[in-house]
């Protein structure tokens, strides 16, 4: 009886569970995939206005682009169907195809002429006859879809006719009846499709994988193994697995940034950024697993595993550091919610000599943090410690006011976007003058993220920003290279 009953309920919790990680993975791999996309409508909106202007004035704005956005691997120009301008080769002439452009804007593809064997996704932004094609490299996409394709969920990117699976192989797209109720998620921003699917038998398996021992239980214990197969039936996903699998193998990795004064341009400190050092794939950047491990709750044991591991590759170098060295971490809501950060942050401070560092915990908006009895005592803690806060990419969420508000604020670090305004247009700098303005009436110190020109880093430092970071000064980087940095004056 207790079988007749709970066999039954094991299976609907098998489709169950399987189907919300179908679902989960599909969703985790289309924000990406929009990340990406967001940072090749950057490159595109950056050179837009060169389209049509002959190659030799265009082609060093396009190298500059395909070099520095993340994700990026070509940029190119074409007037009336014809390639005419390429970040690669400089002057060519090679047909548009304007028409293989899902809702004239997509375009996914095996391999080019530059390397045949390797995927490349196409985004196309187009201006009557002109239009800015950037290339994404495919093993992004690959990674992703990897990532999370591993275990169960099949999950695939459909963009026109064309699909690329966990292979990173693109091939036209066939509806394929060995997937058990595909899930297609659409993108509200761009012409693409997730499509995630458990293959077929993949319920047997995964009922024999995780409901074997129930089986015996059932006959033994009745009722009560049911509900210990519904507790395994909301077991964690697969990426969580996998990035549970990864925080133990130590595999997320501290890199550093360095910053410099607004007004001598000497080092003075640096954000601690984190990567994931993958076995087989290499080094993902944090845009790709951050969101994951914040929806997840990981990423508090992940930042605590950071800060162990930058007291022990810094502190040991503390004596040769500039003094009152600025080290930001970036502490996610979940974070601010748990009074262990308080005894982390003691820890980090007392294994540098006293007075030799700064620690600033600099908070992202990505989950918004509410005010509670809990946050009230850490900030205060902190700030008992000397602990300094700083808001993270100011001006791009809907909390940066609020937190002005709800929080004793030190520094606001303004958004790279906004830094990116300094040489454009009247309205723009208007709007990066204003929050510099702002902070200078509160009395918080400013810091700039992604300074990249002299033209930004003068703009800055003349209206008063104290600290100035980006990929003018240095790219974040591992220790060795980040000490050999700090010897050095620097750049500019
Ligand atoms: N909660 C945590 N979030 C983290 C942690 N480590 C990183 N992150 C967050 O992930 C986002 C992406 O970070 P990353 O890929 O490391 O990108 C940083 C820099 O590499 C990049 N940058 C810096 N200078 C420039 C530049 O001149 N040009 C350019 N195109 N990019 C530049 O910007 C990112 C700086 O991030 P931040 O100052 O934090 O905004 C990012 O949101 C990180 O916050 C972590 O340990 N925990």
């Amino acid at each position: 009886m207790p079988l007749l009953l709970g066999f039954p309920l094991m299976i609907h919790q098998s489709e169950n569970a399987l189907e919300a990680r179908a679902i989960e993975a599909s969703r985790f791999a289309l924000n990406h995939i929009e990340t990406m996309l967001d940072s090749a409508d950057l490159a595109a909106n950056a050179v837009s206005q060169l389209s049509g202007k002959p190659c030799a004035e265009a082609e060093r704005a396009l190298r500059l682009q395909a070099t520095s956005r993340p994700f990026v691997r070509s940029v190119n120009l074409t007037e009336n169907g014809v390639i005419y301008c390429t970040s690669l080769n400089g002057s060519v002439r090679d047909a548009e195809e304007a028409n293989a452009y899902a809702g004239g804007r997509l375009r996914l593809m095996a391999g080019n002429d530059v390397t045949p064997d390797r995927a490349v996704l196409i985004y196309r932004l187009p201006e009557k006859s002109k239009s800015v094609l950037v290339g994404i490299d495919g093993q992004h996409l690959k990674n992703i879809l990897q990532l999370v394709s591993a275990d169960f969920a099949t999950v695939s990117l459909l963009i026109g006719d064309s699909r690329m699976g966990g292979d990173g192989m693109v091939s036209e797209f066939a509806p394929n009846r060995h997937l058990v109720r595909p899930i297609a998620t659409s993108s509200r921003k761009y012409p693409f499709t997730m499509q995630a699917a458990n293959p077929d038998g993949m319920r047997l398996r995964y009922l024999m994988e995780h409901y074997l021992p129930q089986l015996g239980l059932l006959a033994l214990l009745g009722t009560l193994a049911g509900v210990g197969a519904y507790k395994l039936g909301l077991r964690a996903l697969s990426p969580r697995v996998e990035m549970g699998r990864a925080l133990s193998a130590g595999e997320f990795v501290p890199y550093y940034q360095p910053l410099v004064r607004g007004d001598d341009y000497e080092w003075c400190g640096l954000e601690v950024l984190m990567r994931w050092k993958h076995p087989t794939d290499g080094l993902i950047p944090a845009d790709l697993f951050i969101p994951y491990a914040e929806r997840s709750g990981l990423i508090v044991p992940m930042t605590e595993h950071l800060m162990i591991q930058t007291c022990r590759e810094l502190a040991p170098h503390a004596k040769r550091l500039p003094p009152d060295f600025h080290i930001g971490i970036n502490i996610s809501a979940a974070h601010c919610m748990d009074l262990r950060l308080i005894d982390q942050c003691r820890q980090f401070l007392s294994a540098f000599p006293a007075g030799s560092i700064v620690l600033v915990l600099e908070l992202t908006e990505r989950e918004l943090i509410e005010p509670t009895d809990v946050t009230d005592r850490l900030f205060a803690e902190l700030r008992g410690l000397g602990v300094k806060i700083a808001i993270d990419d100011f001006g791009t969420g809907q909390s940066s006011l609020a937190y002005l508000q709800k929080f004793h604020i030190d520094a606001l670090k303004i958004d790279r976007s906004f830094v990116a305004m300094a040489g454009s247009d009247v309205l723009s700098r208007h709007i990066l003058d204003n929050i510099i303005d702002l902070a200078n009436r509160l009395n918080l110190d400013v810091v700039a993220e992604g300074v990249e020109s002299t033209q930004q880093r003068d703009y800055l430092s003349e209206r008063g920003v104290q600290y100035l970071q980006g990929y003018f000064f240095g790219r974040p980087m591992p220790i060795d290279p980040l000490l050999q940095t700090l010897k050095q004056a620097p750049p500019g």
